[in-house]
């Protein structure tokens, strides 16, 4: 549902951020303080799922809901005019990510899948999953936008997507499905499956503001991103509290937590990142997935 009240030229910028384990130390400073307080008089910030953050971002600025500022799946910025990609923090991996999967039959080909059930609260997992789809195992597939539960998802589809926290459990209930079911099931990460296949980086989100919001600020851009630059470095040199907070919140092992966010997702936005943001969008246009974006 949406709360947030309707955004004025002066009031704090609307943030909309993401609700699962993977931004926790693009959040810090938010959720800690002394920063919190100080971050609240310039910003206010909502929690919701990937999807819902690019929702936000394209609705018109003044009506109830907007954002200014998204944590938005970068598929989401080849179809939102008007963003400007915040430098300095991503949500990304170098090698295996844990928390995107693509789920199948172990006794089922590529070429034999006809069905992909797809969370819906994905964007860019969607668009790489179908990149790969289309260009390297099988274009004929057909997806079925699904909520997030493998069970459900099978019984309708061949394979399944899943991402973020729940992707994270059901490879933690692996071997208890395998056993009460006594179907096996081949889980593939799709960002390692991307970096095999086109050897880039594969990036997930990227903070994004609107030129109209940064304008109303009245600060620059670079400015607006030494907020979120020193929120996630005191949030990388706060790993084990972050790993004690979440795992109070998750049915999580402490250790799947700590290697999560200090081995699976990546959270600078440097050169490789862009460049493996350029090889998304020129495969995603190639395969006719997206339309194409000019970064700004
Ligand atoms: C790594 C993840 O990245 C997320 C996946 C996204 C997507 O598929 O659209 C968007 C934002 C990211 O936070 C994850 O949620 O597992």
């Amino acid at each position: 549902m949406i709360s947030s009240t309707p955004a004025s030229p002066t009031s704090p910028l609307r943030i909309a951020a993401i609700n699962f384990l993977n931004p926790a130390p693009l959040m810090w400073d938010f959720n800690h303080e002394p920063h919190k307080s100080q971050l609240a008089q310039r910003y206010q910030l909502e929690l919701m799922l990937p999807s819902a953050c690019a929702d936000r971002l394209a609705l018109p600025i003044y009506t109830p809901g907007a954002a200014d500022i998204g944590l938005i799946p970068i598929a989401a910025l080849a179809t939102t005019p008007g963003l400007r990609v915040i430098p300095g923090c991503t949500i990304a991996s170098r090698r295996k990510v844990r928390s995107i999967l693509l789920v199948r039959r172990a006794n089922q080909l590529f070429s034999q899948i006809r069905t992909v059930a797809a969370d819906t609260s994905s964007r860019s997992s969607l668009a790489y999953t179908r990149i790969l789809f289309r260009k390297w195992w099988n274009p004929g597939v057909i997806f079925l936008p699904s909520p997030p539960d493998l069970d459900r998802m099978l019984e309708k589809a061949d394979a399944a997507i899943l991402i973020g926290d729940p992707a994270l459990y059901a490879l933690e209930e692996r071997q208890n499905r395998e056993e009460r079911t006594g179907e096996s099931l081949i889980y593939h990460d799709v960002a390692e499956e991307w970096i095999t296949h086109t050897g880039s980086t594969w990036v997930a989100a990227v903070w994004a503001i609107r030129e109209e919001s940064i304008a109303r600020s009245g600060r620059t851009i670079e400015d607006i991103a030494s907020d979120f630059t020193a929120s996630r470095d005191r949030g990388l040199a706060n790993i084990e509290t972050l790993v004690k907070e979440w795992s109070a919140r998750l049915p999580l092992p402490a250790a799947t937590i700590r290697t999560y966010l200090t081995e699976n997702i990546y959270y600078y936005l440097d050169e490789n990142c862009q460049k493996g943001i350029q090889r998304f969008f020129d495969l995603a246009v190639e395969t006719g997935v997206l339309p194409s974006y000019e970064p700004k």
